[in-house]
This record gives C-alpha cells, sequence and structure tokens, in this order.
C-alpha cells in the first residue's frame, strides 16, 4: 500500500480492482443556461460552463453568490428554471445521478464510528458484490493511505460534544467516502475550507493528479486560493449574484480583466484580485458580466455552449468519441466507432500534442496494465488530441439507453448484502447510544427503585392495586423510552440516510428492514434488565409467569419504538414531533386502564388507540391467571368474594371496562407493530424523499 503513495499521490486503484470497479467511463460535463430559483428568490441566471474529463474547474465567488446551487443543480438536487446539465451528452437521468460523486460542504457522518469503520461500511455497502471482503479492505486501506489518513483511521468521527476527527481530517474523510467508488465525475463544495494551506494545497494536488492520471471530471467551490492552488485549476467559472462573470481557462482569467481595463498588480494573487473586483461596485460588477457576456462570441468560447449547438445528433457534430486501450505496446488502439477501422497512435504522438509535458498523462502511467484511454475521433476518423485530453461518449449506448439503463440503475451490491451489512452498521451505531453508561444506571437505578417500592407483595385484594401500579409503570415507563429514543435518533440519522441513498448506496428496504433487525437485540436490553431486577422482588416466583410478562413488555417496547420511528420520520421539525409524541403518550397512559376507570361512553373508544392499554390488559391476564390467586379482602369491593375466596381474572378486568381476551390483545399489539412500521417505511419511501 505503502508503495502506491511513494510513486504516486493519485488514485490508482490496482488493475484487479479496477476491473472489479467497471469500465472508466470518462464524463464531460456540459451546463448551459442555468436558471435557478429557491424560494422564489433568483439564485442562478443563465450559467454556462464545460468540463471535459481530466479537468479540474474551480468555481469561485462571494460568498453567498451560488457556488453551493450550482453544484446542487449539477447533482440533479434541485430543479432547474431553464437550461440544461448533460453528462457524456445525455441529459442528467436517474442514472447519472447514481454516477456522480458530490461531496458535501457539510460532514456528514455516524459520529460515533471510527474513521475506519466508516469506509469500511462504505466499501462493503458501495462496491460491488464481485469484489471480495478482502479486496474491499485492500481498497480502503488504499484510500486511507492516499488522502494521508492513516494517524487517524481508529479515531472517531465524533461531533461538538465528544471531539473526534479534526475539521481537515474530516473533510478528507468525506472525500474518501466517495473516492471509494472511483467515480468518474466529483463535485465537491469547498473541500479545503477549514484547512491550513498546507493540506489545502496537498488535498487539491490529489485531486488534480486525480483527475489528470484518471482521467476523471473534477469540480469544485473554493472561497479564496492561493495563488498555487489557483494556477492548479484548468478552468475557472466565476460567478457573481448568481451570474458568470468569467468562464474559460485559468491562464486567460487575467487576460480577460486586463481587456476591461481592470490590470492584475504585479506578484499579486490572481485569485485574490478576482475575487475583489466581482465583489467591488455594481457598476464594476455589471461591467465584468457583460464582458462575459461578449466573450460567448469569442472563437475560442465552446461550441457546445453555443445556442445553436445540438446535442443529441452525434453524427451531425463534428467529432464521435471513442473508447479506446492503452496497449503494452504503448499504442492506443480504438475498437468501438463503427465506421472508422482501428485506429492507432502512439504515445509520444500523444505526448507530443500535449502542450504540457510536466503533466502526467495517461500513456505515462504503468503501460504494462492495460488501460482505457479516450480520444476523441471526428467523423473523417481522425484523431484529435484534445490537448492531450480525452473525451468519452458512448455513442451506442445513446440508442440503447434504455436497454443498458437497468444495468446502470441497478445497486452496486444485493439486497442481502445491504441488509447485512446495515444491520451490522446499525447495531454498531446505535449500540453506545442505546446502552450508555447513563442508560445502563437508570434502568438499573428504577428496576432497583420498583422493586423496593411493591417489594414482597401479597397476594391478596389490598395488594391488588400495587400490582397493577408495577405492570402500569412498567410498560408506560418502557413505551416512552423507546418511543422518545426512536424520535431523537432519528434526526441525525436522516441526514446520513439521506446522503447516502441520493448517492444511491442502497434500498432504502434493506436500511429499513437492517435498522428493525440492528437495533432488536439493543432495544430489548434494558427492559429485560428492568424486568429481571424488579420483578422477583415483588415476591413472585413463577418462572412461567416471569417470561411471559417479560414477554409482553418486549412488545410494548417494541411497538413504542416502531410509533416513535413513524414520527420522527414524519416531521422534520424535532419540536413538532416532540409535542405530537408528548400528547400521544400522555393519552396513552390516560386510557391505559389503570389511572382512569370510569371513562364516559363517547371518550371510550379512545382507549382502543391506547397500546398501553393492549399491553397492561394482557400483563393481568398472565399474572392473575397464571400466578397464585388474589385473595378477597374481608370487606371485598367484588360481589363474587361474597361466595369465594379468590377473585378470578375476569373480575379484576371487568372493573376496567375491558374485555379482550389474551390472543385478541397480541393481535392488536402486532398490528400496532405492523401498521407504524410499514407507516414508517411509506413516509419515507414516497414522503420524505431526500431532494
Ligand atoms: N433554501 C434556501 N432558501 C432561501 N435562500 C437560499 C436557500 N438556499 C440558498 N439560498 C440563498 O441563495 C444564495 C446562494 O447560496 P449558496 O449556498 O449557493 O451560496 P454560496 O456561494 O455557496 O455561499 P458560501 O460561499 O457562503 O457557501 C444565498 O444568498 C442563500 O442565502
Amino acid at each position: 500500500m505503502c508503495a502506491c503513495r511513494a510513486d504516486s499521490t493519485s488514485v490508482h486503484f490496482p488493475a484487479e480492482q479496477r476491473q472489479h470497479l467497471g469500465p472508466l467511463k470518462p464524463v464531460e460535463l456540459v451546463f448551459s443556461g442555468v436558471s435557478v430559483t429557491v424560494n422564489r428568490r433568483r439564485i442562478l441566471r443563465d450559467v454556462s460552463g464545460v468540463v471535459r474529463p481530466g479537468e479540474l474547474l474551480a468555481v469561485m465567488g462571494p460568498s453567498g453568490c451560488g457556488k453551493t446551487t450550482l453544484l446542487n443543480a449539477l447533482s440533479g438536487r434541485c430543479r432547474l428554471d431553464s437550461g440544461s446539465i448533460r453528462l457524456n451528452r445525455e441529459c442528467l437521468n436517474k442514472k447519472w445521478k447514481r454516477r456522480i460523486c458530490y461531496v458535501l460542504q457539510q460532514d456528514i457522518f455516524f459520529t460515533d464510528l471510527t474513521l475506519r469503520q466508516t469506509l469500511e461500511y462504505a466499501a462493503r455497502l458501495r462496491l460491488p458484490d464481485s469484489m471480495s471482503y478482502t479486496q474491499k479492505m485492500q481498497h480502503v486501506d488504499h484510500i486511507i493511505d492516499v488522502l494521508d489518513l492513516e494517524s487517524c483511521q481508529d479515531t472517531i468521527i465524533g461531533d461538538y460534544l465528544e471531539r473526534g476527527l479534526s475539521g481537515g481530517e474530516k473533510k478528507r474523510a468525506n472525500i474518501a467516502c466517495e473516492l471509494l467508488t472511483n467515480p468518474s465525475l466529483m463535485l465537491l463544495d469547498e473541500p479545503t475550507s477549514g484547512l491550513d494551506s498546507h493540506a489545502a494545497y496537498s488535498l487539491m494536488s490529489n485531486l488534480k493528479n486525480y483527475a489528470e492520471t484518471s482521467g476523471k471530471t473534477v469540480v469544485v467551490t473554493v472561497h479564496q486560493p492561493s495563488s498555487q492552488i489557483f494556477h492548479m485549476f484548468d478552468k475557472l467559472l466565476l460567478l457573481c449574484n448568481g451570474q458568470t462573470a468569467y468562464f474559460g481557462a485559468v491562464n486567460k482569467v487575467v487576460d480577460f480583466f486586463n481587456g476591461i481595463g481592470l490590470s492584475v498588480m504585479p506578484h499579486y494573487n490572481p485569485a485574490d484580485f478576482i475575487l475583489e473586483q466581482v465583489k467591488g461596485s455594481d457598476e464594476l460588477r455589471e461591467r465584468i458580466i457583460s464582458a462575459s457576456r461578449q466573450a460567448r462570441n469569442q472563437p475560442d468560447y465552446p461550441q457546445e455552449l453555443l445556442p445553436d449547438f445540438v446535442p443529441n445528433s452525434i453524427c451531425d457534430n463534428k467529432y464521435m468519441y471513442q473508447e479506446s486501450r492503452l496497449q503494452s505496446n504503448g499504442h492506443i488502439s480504438s475498437s468501438r466507432c463503427p465506421s472508422c477501422p482501428p485506429v492507432h497512435i502512439s504515445c509520444a504522438h500523444a505526448h507530443a500534442h500535449a502542450g504540457n509535458p510536466q503533466r502526467p498523462s495517461l500513456c505515462v502511467s504503468s503501460v504494462t496494465e492495460k488501460q482505457s484511454v479516450y480520444t476523441a475521433v471526428d467523423c473523417n476518423c481522425r484523431i484529435r488530441e484534445d490537448e492531450g485530453r480525452s473525451l468519452w461518449t458512448d455513442n451506442q449506448s445513446h440508442g440503447s439507453t434504455s436497454s443498458s439503463g437497468d444495468d446502470e440503475l441497478s445497486w452496486p451490491t444485493s439486497f442481502w448484502t445491504q441488509f447485512k451489512v446495515l444491520s451490522q452498521r446499525n447495531f454498531q451505531e446505535a449500540r453506545p447510544r442505546m446502552l450508555s453508561k447513563l442508560n445502563w444506571i437508570q434502568t438499573v437505578g428504577l428496576g432497583v427503585l420498583a422493586g423496593l417500592l411493591w417489594f414482597q407483595l401479597e397476594r391478596k385484594e389490598e395488594a391488588l392495586h400495587d400490582i397493577q401500579g408495577w405492570m402500569f409503570f412498567s410498560t408506560t415507563y418502557w413505551m416512552l423510552f423507546a418511543h422518545f429514543g426512536a424520535l431523537s435518533s432519528f434526526p441525525p440519522e436522516r441526514e446520513v440516510i439521506n446522503k447516502e441513498r441520493l448517492s444511491g448506496a442502497y434500498r432504502l428496504s434493506a436500511y429499513y428492514l437492517a435498522k428493525m433487525v440492528g437495533e432488536l437485540p439493543l432495544t430489548m436490553t434494558l427492559p429485560a434488565v428492568y424486568h429481571v431486577i424488579s420483578y422477583p422482588m415483588l415476591g413472585f416466583h413463577s418462572p412461567s409467569v416471569f417470561l411471559t410478562l417479560l414477554a409482553f413488555l418486549l412488545l410494548n417496547t417494541i411497538v413504542a419504538q416502531s410509533v416513535g420511528f413513524f414520527v420522527g420520520a414524519s416531521c422534520m421539525d424535532m419540536q413538532v414531533s416532540i409535542t405530537i409524541s408528548a400528547l400521544y403518550t400522555l393519552a396513552t397512559q390516560l386510557f391505559g386502564g389503570y389511572l382512569a376507570t370510569n371513562i364516559s361512553p363517547w371518550l371510550k373508544w379512545l382507549q382502543y388507540l391506547s397500546m398501553v392499554h393492549y399491553a397492561y390488559q394482557n400483563m393481568q391476564i398472565v399474572e392473575f391467571s397464571e400466578g397464585s390467586p388474589i385473595m378477597c379482602a374481608p370487606q371485598s369491593k367484588f360481589e363474587i368474594c361474597a361466595n369465594q375466596t379468590s377473585i378470578p381474572v375476569e373480575e379484576i378486568l371487568k372493573v376496567q371496562g375491558a374485555n379482550l381476551p389474551l390472543w385478541a390483545n397480541t393481535l392488536v399489539l402486532l398490528l400496532f407493530l405492523l401498521v407504524f412500521r410499514v407507516l414508517g417505511y411509506v413516509v419515507l419511501r414516497y414522503f420524505r424523499r431526500p431532494k
């Protein structure tokens, strides 16, 4: 692994891993006339640009000028008012959205996992099943090595409560997660923010090398790059109030500003200079924007951005693009253009035209490994070397998008792999939260307290209310614990899931099932501990009753968790979800059958919506029918005590107006479980889709 880093700082995948990661498909990104309105405010106006494979485009501009909005648009995360976004001349569609790697400005992770665990789970989820576990782990090692993350790989991600990775390390971790899949197009929002100048330079040179040696298309937004970093960019898109102030080669931006009478002082960082200009007076900004519009008439303006360019009719265009292979003899042979004979160009030839002999080119790197490279071939079958870079459009796939579409939309891993990995991750991520030291103390403390409060109860009518009190307290306490636990865990988890769903990492159904299964042992641990402590202290010793009561306590807890998850998934606002939850759980207690027994007939139906009602009834049915009999008091309030010495369970329940048998209560609880789990899924699937 270290050898990789020694000979190159770029991400260079070993041949056998590249084979699993799928064919290298460079992407040409063309966005034209993009206008975006957010909340009735026009953020972007007629923004255009082209980025070719191997190029690094920097999007710059003052804060709030629309850089992030542009990346959101390019990744398909916001609607365009007008304009188009094309990748290899295909409109941005679901297939492409999944292929784009978008490194967000915010670093969204599960904060309790270490960096290595985070990357390992990402690799297991996002790298294809055809790769073995060992190969995936090797891949993780390689990425960690390339991004210089060895020293912090076992540090937790952390948050403001518990410190973990530094800001710069988090940023690199964010990029590492995306690099794992060897994406063809990378969009990075402020990758250098929070990094010191050395770290920023090192990161940008990694990206630059990555773009050039692997034919990747990279778009980054940057605030105020150093002069060194600025000159690494191939192209610059300068935004000013959501409009294009400059689009073109970085090495021509100074000439552009000179052309409108704004000269950069010697030894001045051009990046600082141009940012100062676009932050200038309204009049100055208008001048720059109108000069940028004029520049569209220049001959070197990309033809793809011209209004009369027809993107779909490839043969009307000057160039067809074809995939070629770099062979061990150093020749590039093409095989995909049906109308052209195989093309052979030598590396030396390609170099000679590359213009920049220092720039690492595809031909330079290990010619012994067969490597895909991409050349543009015009309709007369002449090679176009496009400044040493290459373009690719699978013109054959244009005609057969639909047939290949299914493959493109298929998931990287099977449902079973996703379920297995996500269950493990859910378990690992939720364990510190659900079984925290504080939760243990709370559970053991309350178990002991409840045991002491209802210690060694006698089986007689006088103690009946206390026995019921323990049951009611147990069911309501665990209902609240599970409900609010699920509710509070959801908002941070939602962000991670949305990010992963947007990148097409896994099916929602696999996540959802894995969440249920992965957290199940954790959900059941604490109520079981409470029950083990408190129930024997009551003085009851029937093992079968002990186990059956435990089963109902656990069922009640899982049902409450489902309701909490559903409310958490439905409400985006935490305050709203807390209010709804408080209303529902308190009403559930009121109608549970313990606090109020003489409920008016017109309100009585509400008890059937109370999950506690069913669990509490079942616990009474089991305790009072299977356990030792409850002896009548000398002055009993039960009429039946006139004829017998003990109180049957039916008489106890009749007082509460409950009449459903054990199996019916159990069935209703199971229906609660099923309905709320399904509703939670439906909400995530259809109403809270990530945008
Ligand atoms: N959802 C939204 N609702 C209202 N205004 C928004 C929304 N999203 C973005 N904006 C506004 O759009 C403008 C551009 O936002 P954007 O985040 O794209 O800017 P930026 O150039 O990336 O800024 P920075 O460099 O500070 O990150 C800002 O003025 C912002 O307030």
